[in-house]
């Protein structure tokens, strides 16, 4: 065989493989006009090469990102460097569907994408390239791991019968406002709350209903908060609530509205009516708390005084 038939049979090889490799292909001039375009790129987009070549990019797909991604090109052009972009930035370059069996639930092809600078022979940046990797597979199980750790991250902070946080991460939020405060002064209230003689509910209705009227006032309680308010279940039958850059008297209207609310809500479940009402002990952060806990010891000798005093009523710390 001849050394110029050996270089032919090479070049039919090469020319073989860029058209049955599972990557895409496509090469663009300045201009963004395709000179090449290869099997997978046609398989997937259902356009042949014959009738692509020599057209411009932006316009035979007007779905892609074409001022963002122009630049991309523009800068490869420039600078002769390759560039990536990962799926994490942009799911898709090219909106293909997915066919994989495997990953059926992934409506289109994530795709990897990386723009290469072809010099001609004298040298000059005359062209790119872009290789397009399906990397759906991948992706879908990084987003699957991610939605997992996610969900897993919610259930180990969340109170699993009210979907308040769980006391845990209920006070990793309150010794969150407490440095706050430290650190900025902002006046911040610590509400704690208790439904009054709940015992007797469990006694008279049973655990069942008794965690039914548990889930009623998380529920009026959610209705009462701002988004800024952090609230948890922080025992049993008692809740707390973080009120960020509240007054000790600001809390206490917060606190007198969602007593009323609570003690003028009945549940209502079957054929029973339920009325509880709760007591509430407020506190705000004084100079002379050197900690959370003692924050928290406040709000709940507030809390108890409530009790003491005739319940279904708010009582404000005060120093003895
Ligand atoms: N149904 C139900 N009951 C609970 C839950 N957690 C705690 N309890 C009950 O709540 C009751 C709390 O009773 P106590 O601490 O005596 O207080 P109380 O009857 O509410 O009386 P005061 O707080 O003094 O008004 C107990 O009977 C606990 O068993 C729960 O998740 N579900």
């Amino acid at each position: 065989m001849s050394h110029d038939q050996s270089a032919m049979n090479e070049l039919h090889w090469l020319i073989d493989m860029v058209q049955t490799i599972e990557v895409g292909l496509v090469v663009l001039d300045k201009n963004f006009n395709i000179q090449l375009w290869n099997g997978f790129m046609e398989n997937h987009s259902g356009v042949s090469p014959n009738s692509i070549k020599d057209k411009n990019l932006f316009e035979q797909f007007d779905d892609l990102p074409s001022t963002w991604l122009k630049q991309k090109m523009e800068s490869v052009f420039l600078l002769k460097n390759r560039a990536f972009i990962s799926w994490e930035q942009r799911p898709y370059i090219f909106k293909f569907k997915n066919y994989r069996p495997i990953t059926g639930r992934a409506d289109f092809m994530y795709q990897n994408v990386t723009l290469l600078p072809l010099s001609s022979l004298t040298g000059q940046i005359t062209h790119i390239s872009m290789i397009v990797y399906d990397v759906t597979d991948v992706a879908i199980n990084r987003l699957q791991l991610k939605g997992a750790n996610e969900r897993l991250e919610y259930l180990s902070q969340t109170d699993g019968l009210t979907q308040l946080h769980n006391r845990r991460h209920w006070q990793q939020c309150m010794q969150r406002e407490f440095d706050r405060h430290a650190r900025y002064g902002d006046e911040t209230s610590l509400v704690m709350f208790d439904i009054d003689d709940f015992k007797k509910v469990n006694d008279n209705y049973g655990h069942t209903i008794g965690d039914k009227v548990i889930q009623h006032i998380s529920h009026l309680l959610k209705q009462s908060l701002r988004e800024t308010d952090c609230a948890g279940r922080y025992g049993g039958e008692e809740f707390s609530v973080v009120l960020a850059k509240t007054s000790a008297t600001d809390a206490l209207q917060f606190a007198e509205r969602l007593r009323k609310k609570i003690e003028e809500t009945a549940l209502v479940y079957e054929d029973q009516t339920i009325n509880v009402t709760v007591s509430i002990g407020i506190c705000d952060i004084q100079d002379e708390l050197e900690n959370s806990g003692q924050w928290l010891n406040c709000a709940d000798e507030a809390l108890y005084t409530a009790k003491d005093t005739g319940r279904n009523k708010c009582v404000i710390y005060k120093q003895k």
